[in-house]
């Protein structure tokens, strides 16, 4: 079955294209992720794909509804952590879950995600108190509260100390073995290839290469998707 499938999308601001005709498809319960150099595309692409932007022209299928038409019901049914977002800065951590499960008609236990998310310990903490990491947990608790069957994850683990890093890689993979389907935006080369059953390259809008890990290393003659990447961002730039 098919969770996403984008055909041709373009997406300009002003006179930047930002997004140049993008087609890609993810299978449901995969893991894609999105590479690429700083303002290639990405996170166009995945606002994009959650209805936070208007493609100029191209189709989006995300679960069977255009993400703009449908915004309200893909909400329900998809978790999103993207770079930045912020809450009200008095808003405490279990204030937040709290809040954001009544958002849900079957949502996880949000207790039990504290826990899991090592939040528990800072449940009572201000949002705006919370350090860079913390938010970064939080952000993703959050995302996955509603008990999403695709997540969208732009720099899932930027600024995670190395020991929150593997955690998050060891819970994602507990999503994975549920089966949900993550869209994995990531500059980390060694995370996409151990999550990611395949990437996106993308390069001034345009995907430049796209397969499984282990295909992009053996096109490229690579001895790790790293290697292959800075094989392929060569030729794009
Ligand atoms: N709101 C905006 N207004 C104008 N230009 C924008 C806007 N958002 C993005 N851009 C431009 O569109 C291009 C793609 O940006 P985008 O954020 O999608 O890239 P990215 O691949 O996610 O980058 P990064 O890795 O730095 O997060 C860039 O040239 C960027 O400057």
């Amino acid at each position: 079955m098919t969770a996403i499938e984008v055909t041709d999308l373009q997406k300009s601001y002003g006179g930047t294209r930002a997004v140049d005709g993008v087609s890609f498809t993810v299978a449901a319960g995969e893991t894609f992720g999105i590479l690429g150099h700083n303002g290639a595309g990405k996170t166009t692409t995945v606002e994009c794909l959650i209805g936070l932007r208007r493609a100029d022209s191209g189709t989006i299928s995300v679960l069977g509804l255009d993400p703009v038409r449908s915004r309200r019901a893909l909400a329900r049914r998809i978790g999103a952590q993207l770079q930045e977002s912020e809450l009200p800065a008095r808003m405490r951590v279990a204030e937040a879950m709290r809040l954001f499960s009544a958002f849900y008609d079957e949502p996880d236990d949000w207790r039990a995600l504290l826990d899991r998310w090592s939040l528990a310990p800072i449940r009572n903490k201000a949002f705006a108190d919370l350090s860079g990491g913390q938010k970064q947990r939080l952000q993703l608790a959050l995302a996955l509260v509603g008990r999403p069957g695709l997540v969208v994850l732009d720099e899932l683990t930027t600024g995670l100390d190395p020991v929150a890093r593997r955690e998050t890689w060891a819970l994602l993979g507990d999503l994975k073995a549920a089966g949900t389907t993550v869209v994995l935006v990531s500059h980390f080369m060694d995370e996409a290839e151990e999550l990611c059953d395949r990437v996106a390259v993308f390069g001034h809008g345009r995907i430049v290469a796209l397969g499984t890990p282990r295909e992009l290393i053996a096109e490229t003659g690579a001895a790790s998707l790293e290697d292959a990447y800075l094989a392929l961002a060569g030729e794009t730039r």
